[in-house]
């Protein structure tokens, strides 16, 4: 009997559905858990005041990595409210059983950076965490999405989630990337022309050749934005790509192990002629290095683009919020950003703190030396990051340029510790959000790629990378 053909996501999902039950949301197992500091906290205590202990504690995997400091992360926290939320983070895993890769542990870093460089993350599992960008981890080819409090503490006490099953989206890609863009314009590039809300509703599964041809970090890159346009998560089927780096990593299948779990995953990928609900096709070639101007991740143009003007915006409720995050940005309706004056730089976040993006900044900037107006902050998204980075030289090519590499942790991607883009600054981002106040109060934010970042600290401004390579 030959069966419907199914798309990758509804072969992992389905696999997983415990219970099903019209009209309800389905019960779906879930493989592999994260928690950090700022999201389990109340999770913790529902499980103590129901008396219960945590269901499957070597499911779940904790790290601190939003309050933590990157300078001297080893002295006691200094902000009371930080500390209390690592303190808070220490006496769950040590109450509940839960491993934690704490402040100066070799696996440290941010929660997104870590499962997949430990081989946590694996190709057809479920995969959640309390934070948005959990779709990071769907590059993988697995379900990866964010939850809520109230939702870890369901994780936590029955390995389960109650979910109602997403409507599908296929983003396919093909052709060949021009000079100085990265995954991060292709993500980009589909925000601003899709809108931050484009994939409301959706799970996407990336595909195309322009996808096949990247490498992990540069994919993990894609699904970690895909929340940015509204999609529940983002995924990209796995390939030799994906196996190879895998393999040899620290919780990664070995032996036997390995050749079983190899032959599953390679069964992993959509069946001809199934059904998404929405398809979107794009030209790699049509993609360019891009820029956010405005206070969603939506609000981007090529780089040597002008802003768009009032009357080239459609409907009138953009209309108001892009006057109101114009003014918020200090820039004019159809004026350029090329050639803008800015005064920090941010590489870092679990969109583009990987080693390949550390190495990408530090060949563009060997031998050359950031500009006098701006400062320029490298935070590594893990201590295996860093202690990779330090291994190749990196971190001497960042200081002859002037750049500071510091510890591991989200930092200035949400300033929740003391790395702060000062009020009225404006800042080129490799993070994943331009939020008002995003950065630290009063805070303006450009997304761009490592590249577009780190042309931008060498100059001063923002700047074409494509000048340079
Ligand atoms: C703090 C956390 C809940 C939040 C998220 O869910 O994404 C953060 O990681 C972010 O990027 O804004
Ligand atoms: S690096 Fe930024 S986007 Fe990623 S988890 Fe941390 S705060 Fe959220």
């Amino acid at each position: 009997m030959s069966q419907k053909p199914q798309t990758l996501f509804d072969k992992i999902w389905d696999s997983h559905v415990v219970k099903r039950q019209e009209g309800h949301p389905d019960v779906v197992f879930i493989d592999r858990h994260f928690i950090h500091e700022v999201t389990s906290p109340q999770a913790f205590n529902g499980l103590r005041q129901r008396g219960i202990p945590v269901f499957n504690p070597q499911r779940t995997t904790a790290v601190p990595d939003h309050n933590v400091p990157t300078k001297d992360q080893l002295l006691p926290i200094k902000d009371a409210l930080s500390r209390h939320q690592v303190d808070t983070l220490r006496k769950n895993c040590a109450d509940f059983g839960i491993e934690l890769y704490d402040l100066g542990h070799p696996y440290q870093g941010i929660v997104h950076i870590i499962g997949p460089e430990l081989g946590l993350t694996l190709p057809g599992m479920t995969i959640v965490c309390g934070d948005s960008h959990t779709s990071t981890h769907g590059a993988f080819g697995n379900i990866s999405f964010g939850i809520g409090t109230s939702e870890v503490e369901m994780v936590l006490s029955a390995q389960c989630i109650m979910q109602y099953k997403p409507k599908k989206m296929l983003i396919e890609i093909n052709g060949q990337l021009g000079k100085g863009v990265l995954s991060k314009d292709i993500i980009l590039y589909i925000i601003a022309k899709i809108s931050a809300g484009g994939a409301t509703g959706y799970f996407v599964e990336y595909a195309g050749d322009t996808i096949r041809n990247l490498s992990m970090e540069a994919r993990m890159t894609i699904c970690n934005m895909s929340i940015e346009m509204g999609a529940r998560g983002g995924m990209i089927a796995p390939d030799e790509t994906t196996f190879n780096y895998i393999k040899g990593r620290k919780f990664a299948p070995q032996g036997e192990e390995w050749e079983k779990q190899l032959a599953y995953w390679k069964t992993l990928k959509t069946d001809e002629g199934a059904e998404y609900d929405t398809v979107l096709r794009f030209n790699a070639e049509d993609i360019e290095p891009m820029i956010t101007y405005g206070t969603n991740p939506g609000m981007g143009i090529k780089v040597t683009d002008r802003i768009p003007t009032l009357a080239e915006l459609k409907d009138i409720a953009e209309q108001t919020s892009f006057k109101k995050s114009l003014e918020y940005m200090g820039l004019e309706a159809g004026a350029q950003l090329l050639g803008k004056p800015v005064d920090y730089v941010f590489i870092g976040s679990c969109t583009n703190a990987r080693i390949e993006d550390l190495r990408l900044v530090a060949d563009f900037v060997k031998g050359k030396r950031k500009a006098d107006n701006v400062e320029v902050w490298i935070i590594p998204g893990s201590n295996q990051v860093a202690t990779q980075a330090k291994a190749e030289g990196l971190d001497k090519i960042f200081a002859e340029a002037g750049f500071e590499l510091r510890d591991p942790g989200c930092s200035a991607c949400l300033g929740m510790n003391e790395d702060k883009v000062p009020a009225g600054k404006y800042c080129v981002s490799t993070s994943n959000r331009n939020f008002e106040g995003r950065q630290g109060p009063q805070s303006r934010t450009f997304l761009a790629s490592p590249l577009t970042a780190a042309v931008a600290a060498v100059t001063g401004k923002v700047t074409d990378i494509r000048e340079f390579v």
